[in-house]
Order: C-alpha cells, then sequence, then structure tokens
C-alpha cells in the first residue's frame, strides 16, 4: 500500500475520531491528518476527501482529475426547475415568512415592554458614552502611563492633544444637545401623534441600545431541527457498531479500514454516502441490521436505507440517510386528484413517492397486483390508488369486492359494475360469481383476438387501440379484491375462487384482465401459491414475519435484505414495491381519504358517463351475477310480502326471505336487525327501491316506525324487469 492509489478514486478514512463528530470542521482537519493515513505514508494530497469540508477551498487538480462532469453544478437549481418542487419551496417560503411573521406580531406587546425596561439603561449607556467621547477618556490610560513614566514631555504632548480634541468635541456634543433640544422642543409642539411616535422610536432605540450582549428583544419564532451531517467517520462509526466481524477486522489496528469511492453528497432532502465494505461483507448484510446501523448513525430508523449498487459489486453499499423520518414527511397531493386529471392503464401512473420524496410510478396493464400487510398498515389505502387510476381511465370496467364490509371501498359504487361490500357469504358468492363470469370471457377474449389480423396484436396481447374499440369486446377489466384472504379461505368457495384468480393471473395478463387483491393474512391458505408465484407486482407494508414477507414480494426476498419486518407501526402506507421498476423500491403510496376519494370518484363517474363507459351497479342495473338457482330477489319479496301488506320492516323480511331460500338467504338472517335492513337496503339499491321508515308491527308485534319496504315499490320494479326482458 506504500504507492499512491488513482486520485479521486479511494480514500481510506480514520475510525478512532468519535470525538469530532459532532464537529464538521474537526472531521475535515480529522480527514486531513488522519493517523492511519499518516502511518501507511500517503499524503492525502489531490485526493478526493469524502467529507465535504465546510470551509471550501478550491483544489484544480483534484477536480479536473476527478472528472468535471461530475462536480459542475447545475446553472439553474435543480428545485426551480421541477415546477413540482419549485412550487413547493415557493409554498414553504410563504409558510414560514407568514409563521414567523405572525409569531412575532403576536409578541409586540412583550417586546415593548422588554424595550421600555431596558430604555432608562440605553439612556444611561448614550449619555456615559457621549461623556466618554467628549472628554476623550479612552486616551486617558496613556496619560496616566506617560505620569507613573514621569515622562513630561509625553505628558504634555498627550494633554496637548486631549484638549484641541475635547474643544472640538465640545462643541460637536454642544450642538448636538442644542439640536436635540430643538427637535424636543418641535415634538413638544406638535400633535399627540407626532409625540407618541417619536417618543416610541427613542423608547425602542434606547431600549435596544440597553440590551444586554447576552440578551434578545424579538424570541426565537422557528426552532432550527437540521439533521447532522454525515460524515465518513459516523458512517465507519454505524458500521462498527454492527457485530460484524470482518468489519470489526477492517476497522480495527492494523485493519485495511472502510472505503468510500466517492465523496459523501446531498442528494435530495438527505445525504448519500458510497461505501465499499470489507472483503467478504455484502450490501445485504448491511440491509438486514437496518436498525442497528440506524442506533450506530444516531437517526431515526425511517431515516435510515442502505441499498445495494445495483451495477457494481456486492459488497458496495448506498446509504442514503433522510433529514426527516419518512413516516413524518408531510404526504404529497395525488397528481391525479387534481381537477381534469386522467389516466390510462396502459400508461405509468403515480403511485407514491420514494423515500427521497420522488415519485414512483406504477404500469396496471399486463400486470396483476398484491398487497400485502398486517392490519392497520395502509393496504386498503395503498389499493385506493391504482383502483382510483383504473377509475379515471374510463375504457376500463372495474369490478370491486371490499370483503371486510367496512365501507373503505365505497366511493367505487360510483364506477364500479360490480360492486360488492361484506364478510357475509352472499358477498362472497357474488365475487365468485364475477370471477367466473370474468373467467369465461377469458375465453371469448382470447378467440376474439385470435381471430383479428397479426398485425393489430404484434405481441398477440391486447393493445390501447384494441382496448379502446367497443365493437371487439377486449377492453380493460379491473377486478379488485379488498381483504381476499376472506374469499380464498371461505370454506365452500375458497377452492374455486383460488382456481379461478390463479388462472385470471396467468392468462389474463395478455388479454386486458388485471386483478388487484389486498390481503393481511399471506398465508398458503388464504393467499394460493398460484397467486403468489406467478402476480407481477407486490407491494409489502409491513409485516411481522420472512413467511409473509416472502409470500407477497416473492421467494428469497427475506435473504436479500429485502424486509418489510423492519417497519414499524408508524411507517403506515410504507412498504417494499417489487415487480415495477428493476429493483424494489421503498415507497410511501399517496394519501387519499374519504372524501378525495369520493371527489376523484364523481370525476371519473361524469367521464364514464360522457364515454358511455358507465354500467352495471354504478348505473343502477342489476348486474349482480345470476346466483346458482337462477332465483330473483324482487320476485322472492313479492312473493313473501301477502296483498294486504302495504309496508313491511326489512328485518321482517329479511326473516321472511331466509325462510323460503335458506341457502341464498340465510347469512342475512343471522346479521343484527340494524345489519338485516342494510343488506336489503344495499341489495335493493340497484333495483332502485329505497327503504325509507315505515311504521308496522315488529317480531314482537309492537308498532314501530323502522326502516321498511312499501310492496308497492316492488311490485312496480318488478313489472320494469318484466317489460324490459
Ligand atoms: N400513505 C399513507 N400515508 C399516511 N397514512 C396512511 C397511509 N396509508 C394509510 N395510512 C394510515 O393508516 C391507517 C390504516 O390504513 P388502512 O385502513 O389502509 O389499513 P389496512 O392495512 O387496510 O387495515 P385493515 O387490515 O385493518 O383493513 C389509515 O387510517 C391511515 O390513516
Amino acid at each position: 500500500m506504500s504507492h499512491a492509489r488513482p486520485m479521486g478514486e479511494v480514500v481510506r478514512l480514520p475510525v478512532k475520531h468519535a470525538d469530532h463528530a459532532a464537529d464538521p470542521a474537526a472531521d475535515f482537519d480529522a480527514a486531513q491528518t488522519a493517523p492511519g493515513v499518516e502511518d501507511d505514508g500517503e499524503a492525502l494530497e489531490g485526493r478526493v476527501l469524502v467529507d465535504r469540508p465546510d470551509t471550501y477551498r478550491p483544489d484544480v487538480r483534484a477536480r479536473r482529475l476527478a472528472g468535471e462532469r461530475d462536480r459542475r453544478r447545475p446553472i439553474i437549481a435543480p428545485w426551480l426547475r421541477d415546477p413540482a418542487e419549485a412550487r413547493a419551496t415557493v409554498r414553504w417560503a410563504v409558510g414560514y415568512a407568514g409563521h414567523v411573521t405572525g409569531y412575532h406580531a403576536a409578541r409586540i406587546p412583550l417586546y415593548s415592554l422588554r424595550l421600555a425596561v431596558r430604555s432608562p439603561r440605553g439612556l444611561c449607556r448614550v449619555a456615559v458614552g457621549t461623556w466618554r467621547w467628549t472628554f476623550d477618556m479612552d486616551a486617558r490610560p496613556l496619560r496616566t502611563h506617560a505620569i507613573d513614566r514621569r515622562n513630561d514631555e509625553a505628558y504634555l504632548k498627550l494633554m496637548a492633544e486631549r484638549n484641541d480634541r475635547v474643544r472640538a468635541r465640545l462643541l460637536v456634543t454642544g450642538a448636538g444637545l442644542a439640536g436635540t433640544g430643538l427637535a424636543a422642543a418641535s415634538v413638544a409642539a406638535a400633535g399627540g401623534i407626532t409625540q407618541t411616535v417619536v417618543l416610541a422610536a427613542l423608547v425602542a432605540l434606547l431600549g435596544w441600545i440597553g440590551t444586554p450582549t447576552d440578551r434578545r428583544i424579538l424570541d426565537t419564532a422557528v426552532v432550527s431541527t437540521k439533521a447532522p451531517k454525515l460524515t465518513s467517520e459516523i458512517v465507519v462509526r454505524a458500521l462498527a457498531a454492527l457485530g460484524i466481524a470482518e468489519i470489526n477486522k477492517a476497522v480495527g489496528k492494523g485493519g485495511s479500514g472502510i472505503t468510500f469511492p466517492a465523496p459523501i453528497t446531498r442528494d435530495g432532502p438527505g445525504w448519500r454516502a458510497e461505501i465499499d465494505l470489507p472483503y467478504g461483507v455484502t450490501a445485504t448484510d448491511i440491509m438486514e441490521r437496518r436498525d442497528r446501523l440506524a442506533s450506530g448513525l444516531r437517526r431515526p430508523l425511517g431515516c435510515v436505507w442502505p441499498e445495494p449498487a445495483h451495477d457494481q459489486h456486492a459488497g458496495r453499499l448506498v446509504l442514503w440517510v433522510g433529514d426527516q423520518d419518512m413516516n413524518q414527511v408531510r404526504p404529497p397531493v395525488w397528481p391525479l386528484a387534481k381537477t381534469g386529471a386522467t389516466a390510462d392503464v396502459f400508461k405509468p401512473f403515480p403511485f407514491g413517492t420514494d423515500q427521497r420524496g420522488r415519485p414512483v410510478t406504477l404500469t396496471l396493464m399486463y400486470a396483476n397486483m398484491l398487497i400485502g400487510a398486517m392490519p392497520g398498515a395502509g393496504k386498503t389505502f395503498a389499493l385506493k390508488v391504482p383502483l382510483l387510476a383504473a377509475a379515471l381511465d374510463p375504457t376500463a370496467q372495474l369490478r370491486v369486492f371490499e370483503l371486510k364490509g367496512t365501507g373503505d371501498l365505497d366511493f367505487a359504487e360510483k364506477v364500479a359494475h360490480h360492486y360488492g361490500s361484506g364478510p357475509d357469504d352472499t358477498t362472497i358468492g357474488e365475487c365468485l360469481a364475477s370471477l367466473r363470469e370474468v373467467y369465461k370471457d377469458l375465453e371469448r377474449r382470447a378467440k376474439t383476438l385470435a381471430r383479428l389480423p397479426k398485425d393489430v396484436r404484434p405481441e398477440n396481447k391486447v393493445t390501447p387501440q384494441l382496448a379502446a374499440s367497443k365493437s371487439y369486446g377486449l377492453e380493460p377489466l379491473v377486478f379488485v379484491i379488498d381483504e381476499c384472504q376472506e374469499l380464498f379461505s371461505h370454506p365452500e368457495h375458497g377452492k374455486e375462487a383460488g382456481e379461478l384468480a390463479t388462472a385470471i393471473i396467468k392468462r389474463g395478463r395478455a388479454l386486458g384482465v388485471i386483478l388487484l387483491l389486498a390481503t393481511q393474512r399471506p398465508d398458503k391458505d388464504s393467499l394460493p401459491t398460484g397467486i403468489s408465484a406467478n402476480v407481477g407486482i407486490r407491494f409489502c407494508l409491513r409485516v411481522m414475519g420472512q413467511l409473509e414477507n416472502d409470500m407477497i414480494l416473492g421467494t428469497s426476498m427475506y435473504k436479500n435484505g429485502i424486509r418489510a419486518t423492519t417497519f414499524t407501526k408508524q411507517d403506515r402506507g410504507i412498504g417494499y414495491l417489487v415487480g415495477e421498476a428493476d429493483e424494489p423500491q421503498i415507497t410511501r403510496g399517496y394519501y387519499l381519504d374519504g372524501p378525495t376519494a369520493d371527489r376523484i370518484a364523481d370525476r371519473a363517474r361524469a367521464a364514464r358517463k360522457a364515454a358511455g363507459t358507465l354500467t352495471g351497479y354504478a348505473a343502477g342495473e342489476d348486474a349482480t351475477p345470476a346466483t346458482e338457482d337462477g332465483s330473483s330477489l324482487l320476485e322472492d319479496l313479492a312473493a313473501v310480502m301477502a296483498p294486504g301488506e302495504d309496508k313491511v320492516h326489512s328485518q321482517v323480511l329479511v326473516d321472511r326471505l331466509a325462510e323460503l331460500r335458506p341457502t341464498v338467504y340465510g347469512p342475512w338472517a343471522d346479521l343484527d336487525p340494524t345489519g338485516k335492513a342494510r343488506q336489503l337496503a344495499a341489495a335493493l339499491k340497484p333495483h332502485g327501491i329505497g327503504t325509507p321508515q315505515v311504521w308496522g308491527q315488529d317480531e314482537t308485534g309492537r308498532g314501530r316506525n323502522l326502516k321498511g319496504v312499501h310492496r308497492q315499490h316492488v311490485l312496480d320494479a318488478l313489472n320494469a324487469t318484466r317489460r324490459t326482458d
């Protein structure tokens, strides 16, 4: 190692300088005089220093050798080039200025009091200062010194000088006092406002002069929480604390050290360090100890993001350390939430942002998506983004089943061809029936595609042109199932649903059918392996263990350091996105609350109406797939309402329906009275029949006002259906 390495390539850094860590300037000096470097007999002259010095010292030779291109700073600041970032910066600056102004404006009385209290001291200071200046008190020690040394000549010279100076200064002071007196007289003669203003200004000035040097007039409006600078020393210290033997050996006495192939630089809202780990240590080894690395760096876990450098060897680590915890950063507005924005399932749409705040996109067409996480980690919110993006493409047909029953996706009622909500057997039955329909439709789609000339289906896939043409029936179809474990682990329908979903995932891609699944229980009973093995895009938010991690992200992901187990409870909405880019991406999905989702769905509905693609449930048509036995709710209701009964309570009707057809309506009757009423209301909504409050007898024979159905409404709807048939 006695030969100098190529300049700008590698710098070996000292390890034992933890006491410098808090002082950036000291870091620089330490790097310059690193004992490890001197021991090697190598001078640092001409090599790239990985720590940014706080004092800028140009080194033209090193700059040229390190590659001029990389070191040139952009003429226009990058934040100004990106309109979104520029807008965000201006918004921040305006907000900041507003806050500071408001903060100080609210404290004007306090500041005035402070100045008034300090003004007598200020007056004293002015008087003493004037007196000292006028009588040349500053030169007094010189004169005393001349007396002490009995230097008559010097004393006489100093006294003569002093007398001249004092004479001139007395004139100036006298003129000043006369001027002040005149000004005071004219102010006294002036109106009250002038007097108040002048007095206030005088008090403020004297208060300012009277403020002790260690005190402030204004309080601090903004406390800076600037993240500490990342230095090589901090990085090496953190790596050494990971308990990896090879690293300990390298940083120990006589070890080869840790090397940095490039300077540590600012990268977005954080620092980026590139590190060459000791031989035999891989980037994955570090990634799987992310929590310990964060502890070593003394930063929150959500700030520390180690990644492999994909185009380099396995020992090259890229460490990005953010200024702010990823879960504390204010979520940006979804670009498609803006009025007028539309989407195309064939093109990438914004799904979220990465840890550096850069947009992460997703392309739905030709892929299926699986979202998994433990409860409350943000699955449903993550599912909303692709669902609403698909809704904003008016050509795409949507089938949405939310099998939890909380109505988290109820905005989809406005646009979906099929919609169901609830963990009950009926909804699961409807979801299965819809899957069967789609599976059957695959056959037709395949035949349609096969019949087309080769030049219009270059890759035997549905193209945007084919999807846009209504005559082929090849429009994109997006099938969404939230809490899909309810379907796949259903004792009766689970097996068939799993087979259908697997087949759709395998064959549907090219035929324009996309499946979006979300689950909170990714085990082999609740998520068929055919699905977890074939799905193209995976988004895994916080999970508890390796098994769940690999079920969602794919085999060996955990082993490769892609571990969604490292996310904390606060990391809601943050997960690993696999399958969209070449490498897994840490992504935080856009946050779309209920009202925002509703607004977007309204816009999507309007676009669909205009394009003539509003069908099925959203259009108020009875698109519910026929049940096995072909029964009809309207006919059944007409059958259970006796001719004399004009209005009947919903809960009574549900009990009667369950008696009539236990297999179909049995699960409805297991609900509580409110649940029964809601279930019937949801089932009747597509028929345009409401369930208003009606007077009638409850099961105990007591007269009550409860939700119910008018018999005439059922008969009218039945007649209307028969007429159209
Ligand atoms: N991208 C996000 N940014 C910020 N907060 C989010 C984000 N996504 C989700 N959250 C928060 O996390 C909470 C849970 O989200 P969500 O309901 O999607 O979880 P879930 O995994 O579907 O839960 P469950 O399994 O119980 O249905 C939400 O109330 C929301 O406030």
